[in-house]
Formats: C-alpha cells, structure tokens, sequence
C-alpha cells in the first residue's frame, strides 16, 4: 500500500503545499516553544502573528473593539509584569522598567517598520532615525518653549471667548452643548491658528462637528486596522473618483490633504507680501532652513505631513484630557466648588481675568489638572521601541535580546494600584500633601511621555488646558445632562473613544 502511494505522481502545486504547511507548522513550534521570547507567558496566537492585538482592536467579534490595552491589564495582574505580545514583541508592566525605556537620551528607538505605516511617514513624530528626528525637531524645540508659548496667551484667549459665547447660543436656544465636540473644536482652533497663523474656526460650527474635527475623529481609530493590515494605507492613494466609491472616510482624509495644502500656499502668498502673523507659528518656523543643524525645509507634501501630524497629536488629546477633567469636575461637588474658591481668589467676578502665570501657580487648580491628565490618559496605548544591541535583563532577571519591540502604556501606568492606591477615583489630593510624596509620584504622570520622544507640545497643551479649564468652570454654571460615569467608559481607539456623551447645559454665573 505504502508503495503504491511513493509511485503516484507528486504535482508541482502540493510540493508548494506541502512546503508551506511544513514551513509553517517549524515555524510555530519555534516561535511558540524555541525563540528566546518563548520564556514570557502570553496567548500562543500572539506568539504567532500580530493578529491576536488586531482581533481585540479592531472589531471583528462583537465588544472586541479597542480591547487590547484592556486584555493586557487583566493578562498582566495574572501572568506577570512582561508578556509575549507578538512574534518579536514583548509587552511590559513593570513600572520600574518605564524610566529605562522612555529616558533621555534612551537608545531604545521607535520601530521603523510599524512607525512608518501609521500617519504621515516624513513627520517628526514618525521618524525613527535618532539623527534624522534631531534634525527635524530643531526648528520646533525652541518654537514649542514655555518662553514662545507664553506669547500665544492672547490667541488662545480669543478662543475661550469664541467657546464661551458659542455657549451662550447654545443656552439662549435651551440646547445642551455635547462637550466633546465643542472641546476639541476649542483645541482645533487653538492648535490650528498655532499652525498656520489663521484658525479653522471649528468653533464656528453649528453643533462643532466641522470637518476637520470629524476627520480626527475617524482617523485615529483606523490606525488599528492599517497597523494590522499595513495595505489598508494605500487606499488614500487612490485617485478620488475610486476612492468615492470604496470609503467616505478616504473621502475625508483627501479633503482635509487638499484643505492643508491649500492654507500652506495662503500662508507662503501672505508672508511673501509682508503679512505675516504677530505671533509664532509652527508655518513659520518650518520654512526656516537650519543648516547649522541639519535641517532642510521640506517639500510640499513634507510640510503638509508635518502640519497635520502636529495638529493631530494636538487636537483629539487635548480634547479629550480637558473633556473628562471637566466631567469629573461637575460629577463630584467638592472638587467643583473648591475649586471654584479657588479661581475666585485670582477672578473675583465671572467676566474677571487672570494671566496664565497666575493660574499655574493656583494650587488646586494644578492638582485637579495633574489629576485630569492621569485620569483621562489621552495617549493611553503602547508605544513600542526597539531593544538596542547588547539587549536588556528586565527588573526580574528575565533577558529579552536585542532588535526585539518592547512598549508600555501610560494607561498602565497611571491606574496602577501600587502607583495610585483607588486608580478609578479622580482624586486631586494625590498631587498635595506631602512634598517629597507628590514629588514621586509625580514622575509616573506620564501622560505626555518621558524622554527623547516625549512630546513637543507639552507646554501649549499645559496652557490650554489650564485656561479652558479656568475659565469655562468660573464663567459658567455647568449641569449635567442625561450623563453618568457610563458614558465616561471608553474604548482605546489610539485615543480614548467613549461610549456615551458629556452633555451640560451653560448657564452664565452671575457672581
Ligand atoms: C493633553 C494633551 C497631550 C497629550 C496627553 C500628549 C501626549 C503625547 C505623547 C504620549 C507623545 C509621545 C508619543 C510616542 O511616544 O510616540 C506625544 C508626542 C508628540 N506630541 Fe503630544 N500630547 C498632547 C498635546 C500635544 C499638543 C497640543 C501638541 C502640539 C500642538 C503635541 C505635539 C506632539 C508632537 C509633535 C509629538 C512628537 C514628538 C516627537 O516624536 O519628538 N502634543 N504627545
């Protein structure tokens, strides 16, 4: 019998097979048992391929949708501080290694084959080339100081006082305002006037849903499905007149590219003819040759990447941190009119003002601040590096070798029991009390990242956030409406989505 089966003729297609479920099958038993990453526990499916982060992120079981940070919390109170996460990935827990991956001047740089696939490829914050991202970040360094961003306090005052009065609209028509919208459309306007010297005026929208903001909104989230399915991408190469017919969302993003390119070509014909802003802009800076540096203006299309990264790390995040602060605030009485106390120290009346110098030193203020970051994660996922030559002996022993991608969460971080004893409590007072305390505590607030890759724009999100925060709590009596703590649960789609709405009525104070 067994002779007879050597004598059928084999065909060329199940050699192919047979090689293939042969070089499959070696390849599993490697990478599951074999491979020096075998020692951390974790799904065998994410030892296999990247799907396994891919099937808690993307939706395709029902309630499996932005599950992965989530999975890896409850994996990691079980199986340890470092699990298996891919076939070259480990995910870490252990808050001691944080400050080892994310210091200055860390050698563990950002992985060029995932960071390239996501957003714009020429940005800054893709660039994973250690001398290339030094060079491209000279220009902004100084442009991003606390010394230029004091500067914009006015800007972003005419901003407040657009929100501001977009609320009383909203109140005179007896609508509530849904704050995520009108939060982000006040950092998109703050944030694009930052850019291009002009706004969008995402405030001037009826129900703040302008397209730009909208174009974040969706975009974000699709960064699951490109990092799983790297393809996905080219989509928004398609001529228009394909796209049309695949995905609105194509649709959108080649909107907001065109929308861009467009207040680029405005900016360069106003500065050309002496019309340049009064303030600094990101515009301005970009088209500053630095050779001294390295740096070269880049092209077009380099600068339109660079403006909407820029804008997209600066607008959802802010948004976002400044949204849950603020229904924290109203959900809880005492932080409310303590704080309220407070800010009347510095603006005796609703229609008072105060420097944001002023504001920052307000001691309440800034705890309920520190708080809100924490809290709200904005930028809650992993953000992987590679381990560099030599590779690395982890807090417990364990050694993971060179080339592998490592990544922790801030989200882990900051709701992190021993970290933050009651991490779903919003509690200010964890950043009073004692000095010493607070001060340790304070360098696991990593809600803007540690190190060389932390971000850029820490000192305007610091300033919105401060003068939103100051000024819509003094100015207006804030009320729920129809919103609990449900509506506050979220999803991690790149950026927290929520599964319900802040909703508040935006009554003027009178005293
Ligand atoms: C509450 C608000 C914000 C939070 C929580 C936040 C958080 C972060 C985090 C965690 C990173 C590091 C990402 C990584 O490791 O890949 C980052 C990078 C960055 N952020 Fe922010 N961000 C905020 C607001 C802003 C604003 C307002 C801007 C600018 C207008 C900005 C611009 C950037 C840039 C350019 C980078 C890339 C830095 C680099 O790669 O060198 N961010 N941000």
């Amino acid at each position: 019998m067994f002779a007879q089966l050597l004598e059928l003729p084999i065909r060329p297609w199940q050699v192919l097979l047979g090689t293939f479920i042969v070089y499959h099958a070696v390849r599993a038993i490697y990478l599951v048992y074999l491979s020096p990453l075998s020692i951390f526990p974790g799904s065998k499916w994410a030892a296999l391929g990247e799907y396994w982060e891919a099937y808690w992120n993307i939706g395709v079981a029902p309630g499996k949708k932005g599950q992965t940070l989530f999975k890896l919390e409850k994996m990691h109170r079980k199986l340890g501080g470092a699990l298996r996460m891919g076939p070259n990935e480990v995910h870490i827990y252990d808050p001691r290694f944080y400050h080892e991956l994310y210091k200055p001047g860390s050698k563990y740089y950002k992985d060029p084959t995932m960071h390239k696939v996501l957003g714009a490829p020429s940005s800054t914050l893709a660039e994973s080339d250690p001398i290339r991202h030094k060079q491209r970040k000279a220009p902004l360094e100084p442009l991003f100081s606390k010394k230029n961003i004091l500067s914009l306090e006015p800007m972003l005052m005419k901003h407040v006082d657009h929100c501001s009065q977009r609320f009383d609209e909203f109140y005179r028509a007896g609508k509530p305002v849904s704050m995520e919208w009108a939060l982000k459309s006040l950092a998109m306007d703050m944030v694009s006037q930052f850019a291009f010297g002009k706004s969008l005026n995402a405030l001037a929208d009826p129900e703040f849903k302008s397209m730009p903001v909208r174009v974040f909104q969706k975009y974000l989230p699709s960064l699951h499905v490109i990092k799983a399915f790297p393809f996905v991408r080219y989509l928004n190469s398609l001529p228009l007149w394909i796209a049309k017919h695949i995905s609105e969302d194509v649709v959108m993003g080649h909107e907001l590219e065109q929308f861009a390119s467009r207040r680029i070509e405005e900016y360069i014909a106003d500065a050309n003819s002496g019309k340049a802003p009064s303030f600094p802009t990101l515009m301005e800076r970009l088209l500053i040759p630095l050779p001294e540096k390295g740096y070269q203006v880049p092209s077009k299309q380099g600068l339109r990447d660079e403006i909407l990264t820029v804008i997209s790390a600066g607008d959802d995040t802010t948004g976002i941190a400044n949204m849950v602060t603020i229904f924290n605030i109203l959900n809880n009485s005492q932080v409310q009119d303590r704080l309220l106390r407070e800010l009347k120290t510095v603006m005796p009346t609703p229609t008072s003002h105060a420097p944001y110098l002023q504001l920052e030193q307000l001691p309440y203020l800034t705890a309920v601040i520190k708080e809100g970051l924490r809290y709200s994660s904005p930028a809650a996922s992993r953000t992987p590096r590679l381990v560099p030559p030599g590779g690395v002996t982890l807090p417990d022993g364990r050694f993971i070798p060179a080339g592998t991608r490592v990544g922790m969460a801030i989200y882990h971080i900051h709701y992190n029991e021993d970290l933050f004893p009651s991490p779903r409590t919003f509690d200010p007072e964890r950043w009073l009390g004692d000095p010493e305390e607070v001060q340790n505590r304070l360098k696991f607030n990593v809600a803007f990242s540690r190190g060389n890759r932390s971000c850029l724009g820490i000192n305007l999100a610091y300033m919105e956030m401060y003068m939103a925060i100051a000024y819509l709590i003094r100015r207006f009596d804030l009320q729920l409406v129809d919103t609990t703590e449900k509506d506050m649960v979220w999803d991690d789609m790149v950026v927290p989505q929520f599964h319900g709405e802040l909703k508040v009525m935006t009554k003027r104070r009178e005293e």
